[in-house]
Order: structure tokens, then C-alpha cells, then sequence
């Protein structure tokens, strides 16, 4: 084509990115809400009852209302790290390395007898035995938020880890070798593709939470929670750790810095075994029997089984709706999915520790969540 001829193909999606019918910097987006949706619309043994989330919406908000939720809540959990005391570069390498482990806490054994870490004089135990085991071995010299010492077969022995994430019981920490794995492949793929620094992953997705879920999903296996349902041909993406990740920078930086996303809101609830609790607790979500025997008996449900999609996504699928219903209620307001699982999941802790739990969580041991 000569140099004065126009260029009709150019010429075309211009015509059409006028005409609105083609924004030529697509916004990312993380299909997780859509392969949710999709799920629910294809499950029988999950239900979601519309009258319960309208009641439990109201209830939510006013109590969210009353505690103030907010990222700021993040940074009061006396174990999450103090972006100011360690830094914003330390805050981005710890929450990755919190959230690349942060999976599977659950025990069989009892109160007394479950894994558990003691630190700062207190026993530890779940998601809080992970932060635990960071923060001390962060005081005892050990580089646990430091790729290069992850990628160090002779330093970083699973040996070691056993030694980093020992309990004050007779219980290990569950999976530990698969964590001393996702150790190993992130650690690759950070010293591959990102200078070995996690706060160059962030920067990489230029102020996108989509876009960083994405990144986390594309380039690190140990990230990418999806897995087939049912006949659907592509796999329903449900990326709990990813966009955990996401929302605890968001938190942890109150939304600006390495925590600054102009689509924040497009990250969902995270699908673990504590929100799905909750949500049944509350009536949000009820089981078929077979299913409803099953958790009540604390049986395994196989990883990526439909039970477990099922579980997970309507679960997803659910806090939207919860969180539709707030939003139309109250518009403006600054509650999104990510500050109404916050609250979901230490609602459950407090029950937990209360001792009010009425329904188990389900058990699924895996390294998804
Ligand atoms: N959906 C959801 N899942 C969450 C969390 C958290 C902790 N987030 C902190 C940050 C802000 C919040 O205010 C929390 O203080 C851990 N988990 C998941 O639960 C499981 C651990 O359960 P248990 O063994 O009982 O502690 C495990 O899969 C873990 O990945 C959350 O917030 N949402």
C-alpha cells in the first residue's frame, strides 16, 4: 500500500472506537464474577435465599457501620506488618509471601492438640499461625519475605521451613512441602520476570487489580485457582490467593502507593472455608442433604469435585449479592467485596473463638485456600 492510500483497516477501528463500540485500552478484567454466575446458574446442590441476604445485608451494614470497617481495620490486626516501621518495599515482599502460603489451616486434632505458633506470648493458631511464623522468623534473622533465600536449596531446606513454621503441638503445619514448592516456583519467577522484587509485580500492573490478579494468574502456577466445572470448556477462574493479595496491599497501603487501584471493586470475595461458613451460618446459603451430611460429618470434599465449585463459587457469587443489596440501599457507600469479607471472615473467627460456631466449615485440603 502506497503512502497516500489510507489505511481502511486503521480507518475502521477508529470508525469504531468513536462509535464507542471499541475502547482501544481494554480495562482487564478477572472473569471471576462471570465464571461465579455461571456456576450458580448450574448448581443443585448450593442454593442462594434471596430473603436471608436481604435480612443479612441489613444486618452486615449496620455493624460495619458501627466497627467502622475499613482498610484501616487491616493494619489493626496486631500481627499484619506496619507499613511504616518495615517500609513500603518490606509491607509488598511480606504480604506476598503471606499470601503465596496463605492457604489451609484447618486441623483434624482438637483445640488443645491443632497445629499452632506461639509468639509474642500468645498461641496462634489458623490464618494467625501463618502471620506468626513470618513475623518470627523476620526476628529471628531468617529471610522468610526474601526471594533469593526461597530460591537457596541449601539455605532454604524444608528442614528449615519445618524449623520457621514449627508448632508449640505434636501437629506439623499442613502441606508444608507443597509450601516449600510455591516457595521455590515463585521464587523462579520473580528472579525470571520481575528482578527478583514483588513490588515490581505491582508496578507491572500499572494501577489495575485486575490487571495485577492477572499477572499473578498468568505467570505464577501456584496462583492459578481455576478448575473446570461441569461440561464448561474453559476452566471457571476463582483466584482466591491472587486477589487476596490484591485487597490485603490495598489494605495494608489504605488504598494509595503500592495499594492504589482505580478497579479495586472488581476483586471479590475470596473463596476459602471460613466465608462459605458464615454465609450458611447466616442462611445465605443453604446445601442439598447430601451435601449438607457431609459437611455436617467434616468428611474431605475432593479438591475441584462439584461440590467444592459449587461451594465456592455460589459463595462468590452470594457476597455480590449481598453486596448489590447494600449498595442499592445505601448508594455511595464505600463498602465493596473486599471489606464485606474482611468483616465476613473475622465474624467467624469471633464465633470461633466465642465458641458459637453452629455449622462446620467444610474440609478440602488443598493449596488453593
Ligand atoms: N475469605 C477470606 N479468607 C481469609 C481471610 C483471612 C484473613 N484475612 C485478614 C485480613 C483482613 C481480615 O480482616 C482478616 O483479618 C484468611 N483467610 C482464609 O481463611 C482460611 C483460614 O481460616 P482459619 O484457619 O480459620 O484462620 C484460609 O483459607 C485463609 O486463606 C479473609 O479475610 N477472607
Amino acid at each position: 500500500m502506497s503512502d497516500d492510500e489510507p489505511d481502511l483497516e486503521l480507518l475502521a477501528l477508529l470508525r469504531q472506537h468513536l462509535q464507542g463500540k471499541l475502547t482501544l485500552n481494554e480495562e482487564p478484567e478477572t472473569g471471576v464474577l462471570e465464571g461465579a454466575e455461571y456456576v450458580y446458574d448450574n448448581s443443585i446442590d448450593v442454593s442462594i435465599d434471596m430473603r436471608s441476604c436481604k435480612n443479612a445485608a441489613a444486618a452486615i451494614y449496620a455493624q460495619m457501620q458501627q466497627k467502622a470497617y475499613s482498610p484501616a481495620t487491616w493494619a489493626s490486626h496486631e500481627l499484619h506488618p506496619d507499613r511504616r516501621a518495615i517500609g513500603d518495599e518490606g509491607a509488598v515482599a511480606f504480604i506476598f509471601v503471606m499470601d503465596l502460603l496463605n492457604f489451609s489451616f484447618w486441623s483434624e486434632r482438637s483445640e488443645a492438640e491443632r497445629f499452632a505458633v506461639e509468639y509474642r506470648g500468645k498461641r496462634w493458631t489458623g490464618y494467625w499461625s501463618l502471620v506468626a511464623a513470618l513475623q518470627r522468623a523476620l526476628d529471628e534473622g531468617i529471610p522468610i519475605t526474601d526471594s533469593h533465600f526461597w530460591q537457596d536449596e541449601e539455605e532454604c531446606t524444608l528442614d528449615v521451613l519445618r524449623h520457621v513454621f514449627r508448632s508449640c503441638t505434636n501437629e506439623e503445619m499442613p502441606l508444608l512441602a507443597e509450601r516449600l514448592a510455591c516457595l521455590r516456583e515463585a521464587g523462579q519467577v520473580l528472579y525470571e520476570k520481575y528482578q527478583c522484587h514483588a513490588v515490581n509485580l505491582v508496578e507491572a500492573a500499572n494501577g489495575s487489580a485486575a490487571g495485577l490478579v492477572n499477572l499473578l494468574a498468568r505467570d505464577f502456577k501456584c496462583f492459578r485457582d481455576e478448575h473446570r466445572f461441569q461440561g464448561r470448556r474453559e476452566p471457571v477462574r476463582i483466584l482466591k490467593r491472587a486477589q487476596i493479595l490484591v485487597a490485603d496491599l490495598w489494605a495494608c497501603f489504605e488504598g494509595e502507593d503500592y495499594g492504589e487501584f482505580r478497579d479495586i471493586d472488581k476483586i471479590t470475595m475470596f473463596a476459602d472455608y471460613r466465608v462459605p461458613q458464615i454465609l450458611r451460618t447466616l442462611g445465605c446459603i443453604s446445601y442439598s442433604p447430601p451435601l449438607e451430611t457431609a459437611i455436617q460429618r467434616k468428611q474431605n470434599l475432593a479438591q475441584g469435585g462439584s461440590w467444592e465449585m459449587q461451594l465456592r463459587a455460589c459463595s462468590i457469587w452470594c457476597v455480590e449479592l449481598l453486596r448489590r443489596e447494600i449498595v442499592k440501599k445505601h448508594p455511595g457507600t464505600h463498602i465493596n467485596a473486599i471489606l464485606l469479607d474482611f468483616f465476613l471472615y473475622d465474624t467467624i473467627k469471633e464465633m470461633e473463638k466465642a465458641g458459637t460456631e453452629s455449622v462446620p466449615h467444610h474440609r478440602t485440603r488443598s493449596i488453593w485456600y
